[in-house]
């Protein structure tokens, strides 16, 4: 069954694109561009994620003295992504297809108005048929604001752009349910909601990479809880893209079954922004309950026990429960100590609407 989706995001690891011995694997890029070009032209609107730019700078410079790793990842990344653009400018030049960098960075998800404001940067792209190529700005991140990895980043993109389905190419062919390294296990081929994966996930990556099977997994489910179809690919394999769209029966990968239920805008953009917390909401039992059940509710001062941190109205707030366990992530209705002194009282305002609250 051929899959009709007409928007996609496509995540390319370090690893798809370095050989091992770091340099760029030119050969496997121009593969990948002549897959993506062939989409492009058949009507599917493409955002790329493509990692390598520190793996590509690598190969390239060569320090006389010893880097810390900072000092390494800012200097490769910075000779590395204008190689790595200029190869892909290049290569789709070749297709007459336009392409576009953007580089962001964490904090850039912070506010909303700087989420919508890199959504509308990539609308307007798309709108005008031409390719984003997105990576993080490695040159210029604070390590404590960094994504985990380029898996984080590309589910926040295929989150914001809407996209209907997020590829992450690595080097490897799914999901294992054993070591990969073992010839017992095989790849899991559907994943469905609430499935346990942790025994399956060895802490190797592979040799270029930032953030190894555990985050892709995390990811991958978080966005398939979305309503995104994910799919875990091998990047180096022949005709990947194309294969897993045209014929996904027949290609192996893992796929995250995605949620039916439709997740609104501004709860995807709460959903992916708990690293910009200001505090905590700590509700009890009752609350707990009625949050775990079908119904759509708020967060109401009558069923917080204590809050912590301070935050002001519209920032982002954890959702713990009474057991301790965040439920949640949500935007703020009013500031902290609004929220404290209405702790407890019935009638009041709720501390966290509906609308802005996101139950994982
Ligand atoms: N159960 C598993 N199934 C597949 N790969 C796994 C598993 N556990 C660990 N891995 C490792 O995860 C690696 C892919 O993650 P990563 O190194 O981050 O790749 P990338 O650079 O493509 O983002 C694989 O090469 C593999 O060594
Ligand atoms: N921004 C970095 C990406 C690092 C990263 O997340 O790599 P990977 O785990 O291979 O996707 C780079 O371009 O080198």
């Amino acid at each position: 069954m051929k899959q009709e989706f007409t928007r996609i995001a496509v995540k390319v690891g370090s690893n798809v694109l370095a050989r091992r011995d770091g340099t760029l694997d030119v050969t496997r890029m121009s593969a990948l561009v002549d897959q993506i070009a062939e989409l492009h032209k058949s009507g599917v609107e493409i955002i790329m994620v493509s990692s390598g730019a520190v793996a590509s700078g690598r190969s390239e410079i060569h320090p006389q003295k010893k880097l810390d790793s900072v000092d390494q990842r800012q200097l490769f990344s910075a000779v590395g992504q204008a190689k790595l653009i200029n190869r892909y400018y290049e290569l789709f030049r070749e297709h007459g297809i336009a392409v576009g960098q953007v580089l962001t960075t964490k904090e850039n998800f912070g506010t909303r108005r700087h989420y919508l404001n890199q959504k509308n940067c990539m609308t307007v792209m798309l709108e005008n048929n031409v390719i984003p190529i997105v990576n993080e700005n490695d040159t210029i991140s604070v390590s404590e604001l960094m994504f985990t990895d380029n898996d984080e980043l590309s589910g926040l993109i295929a989150s914001m752009m809407d996209a209907q389905a997020l590829i992450i190419l690595s080097n490897i062919d799914g999901i294992y349910n054993g070591s990969p390294a073992d010839p017992n296990s095989s790849v899991i081929q559907e994943i469905g909601h609430g499935k346990d994966l942790s025994n399956y996930i060895q802490a190797t990556k592979s040799s270029f990479g930032r953030g190894g099977m555990l985050t892709k997994t995390n990811i991958a489910r978080k966005v398939a809880d979305e309503g995104i179809t994910v799919i875990i690919a091998n990047g180096k394999r022949d005709n990947i893209l194309v294969n897993l769209l045209q014929h996904p029966e027949d290609t192996l990968c893992t796929r995250f079954i995605p949620s039916k239920e439709p997740v609104s805008s501004v709860k995807k953009w709460i959903a992916h922004s708990e690293g910009f917390a200001k505090g905590e909401i700590h509700i009890n039992e009752c609350a707990t309950e009625v949050l775990n059940s079908e119904k759509a509710v708020s967060i109401l001062p009558i069923g917080i026990t204590h809050i912590e941190g301070e935050f002001e109205k519209d920032d982002i707030v954890r959702i713990i429960d009474f057991r301790g366990n965040q439920v949640g992530v949500g935007k703020a209705n009013c500031d902290s100590s609004q929220a404290q002194e209405a702790i407890g009282k019935h009638g009041k305002k709720p501390v966290v609407h509906y609308d802005y609250l996101y139950i994982e």
